[in-house]
């Protein structure tokens, strides 16, 4: 016979066994944060434009991983380079997931993504950038206030022009209308978080099971929406892609990213699989590839027209180095301030707010982080350089990184070259101090701002 106290110990054991299944069961703690509303979470909370002031106060609060939600998605806020590199270099296997979109295939996906842009064959797209940074002078000095435009231009050439081999021409060229209402749409849909019902309540989502929420229920438009995004979504997938493949079939084409893959140096062919893959990575090229550069581009603008002396330093060292002669990629290594001016742009005006957000304005690795200053990384003891974050993170960081800094470099060497940005001037003739607003999406964007640019008058080309 067992004593009592036998039974107490296994009752005791059995428990204690339930109570460690139970928690090991239990999804990890979510990190702290702001206290959510019932509905709307912390929406109250978030600046629409600088949404850099709420972070740094609830780091302060919270420590340097917090967390907040939007109308039910929860957001988690890595608020330190130490800690972003520790869980997104050092841990990267387990905390580079996307949501499932993104995921699709990733190993093959991401390593197409990368041979295909790595800085052997970013070379062979130097004079597409360079053709084009000429298309963009000339557009300036037509329509010099139509600046966004004609950086969107540049940015779509240059990608459709590296992801299918297609050259633009004009404004209304028929693959620059059709990805870029493909962007517009997916910027909609998953740049503005509880736009859609489906956001604020997932299980809406078009599965067979709930297809019975009709489209006329109040918040249900986004079933008859999710059919057009579908019809336009498709469309930008396919059909540049069909065009490439058919004009690479005819033997009379442009190499491109798409052509490389296709017709690979080994001669291997590839298989269904592969060729969705590289079809779903060719038209990844075109959103992670221009509203970057666009973003990039314009505050740039908004740097010359805010700080004119700084414009002079830049514009003595590009005049010094190549005088009247077109820029040229090497250049970058003779040019070290107008690679600091490069690095602070992309500090001051972070264009992937949610992976960079904080970290730009973080006191520690920059003094006085609202101050716009490209002398932080010159000179014996240069302040972080921000490409260590701006770029992302361990297996989700950017592949056209080395092709984005060349194609920025060559613009603004271009555009110091042929003008003078100031600032514009009122009927009063009074100097209009542009005022600096973001608007965030998935990039995060300077808003349109009045400012002057006009060709040089000092200089001979
Ligand atoms: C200033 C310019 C750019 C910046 C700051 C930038 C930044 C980034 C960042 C932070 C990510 C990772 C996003 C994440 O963690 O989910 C990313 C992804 C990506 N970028 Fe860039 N990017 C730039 C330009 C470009 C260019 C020019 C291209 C193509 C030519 C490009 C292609 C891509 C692609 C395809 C992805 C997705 C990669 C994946 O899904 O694994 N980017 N970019």
């Amino acid at each position: 016979m067992f004593s009592s106290f036998t039974w107490l110990t296994v009752a005791a054991i059995v428990v204690i066994y339930f109570i460690v299944s139970y928690k090991s069961k239990l999804p990890a703690p979510l990190p702290p944060g702001p206290k959510p509303k019932f509905f709307t979470g912390n929406l109250h909370q978030l600046p629409k434009t600088e949404r850099w002031v709420a972070f740094k106060d609830w780091s302060n609060l919270y420590g340097p991983i917090f967390m907040y939600t939007v109308f039910g998605r929860k957001f988690i806020v890595l608020n330190s380079l130490k800690v972003a590199n520790d869980l997104l270099e050092g841990r990267s296997n387990i905390y580079s997931d996307r949501a499932l979109f993104w995921m699709y295939h990733k190993i093959i996906y991401r390593k197409l993504l990368h041979s295909g842009l790595n800085a052997r064959a970013v070379n062979n797209y130097y004079n597409v950038m360079d053709q084009e940074a000429c298309t963009l002078t000339e557009n300036l000095i037509a329509t010099p206030d139509d600046f966004i435009n004609h950086f969107r231009r540049y940015a779509g050439a240059v990608v459709l022009h590296l992801a299918y081999g297609w050259t633009v021409t004009g404004t209304k060229d028929r693959f620059v209308v059709l990805t870029k209402e493909a962007f517009d749409l997916t910027m909609e849909i998953i740049g503005t978080p509880g736009k859609w019902m489906v956001d604020v309540f997932p299980f809406c989502a078009p599965r067979p099971k709930v297809r019975f929420i009709p489209s006329w229920f109040p918040g249900g438009s986004f079933k008859r929406k999710a059919e057009e995004y579908k019809k336009v979504l498709v469309a930008v997938d396919q059909i540049p892609y069909d065009w490439a493949k058919q004009t690479i079939n005819s033997g009379n084409y442009i190499p491109s990213f798409t052509s490389q893959h296709l017709l690979p140096e080994d001669g291997h062919k590839l298989d269904a699989e592969e060729d969705d893959i590289l079809k779903w990575c060719s038209s990844a090229l075109y959103a992670g590839g221009t509203d970057t550069t666009v973003a990039f581009m314009t505050a740039f603008i908004a740097v010359m027209t805010l700080y004119p002396s700084i414009q002079e330093t830049a514009r003595r060292e590009v005049d010094q180095v190549i005088g009247s002669r077109k820029p040229l990629f090497t250049d970058q290594n003779f040019m070290p301030y107008i690679s600091a001016l490069i690095k602070e742009i992309f500090r001051w005006a972070p264009i992937t707010p949610l992976d960079t957000v904080t970290q730009p304005r973080d006191e520690d690795n920059y003094p006085n982080p609202e101050e716009f200053n490209p002398n932080r990384y010159l000179g014996p003891n240069p302040q972080l350089d921000p490409r260590k974050f701006t770029f992302g993170f361990g297996r989700r960081v950017c592949p056209g990184a080395v092709f984005a800094e060349a194609s920025i470099f060559i613009n603004v060497v271009n555009i110091l070259s042929h003008f003078t940005i100031s600032k514009a001037i009122d009927a009063n003739g009074a100097e209009i101090v542009p005022k600096i607003e973001f608007v965030y999406k998935v990039t995060s964007h300077i808003k349109p701002f009045p400012c002057s640019i006009k060709p040089r008058t000092d200089k001979v080309f």
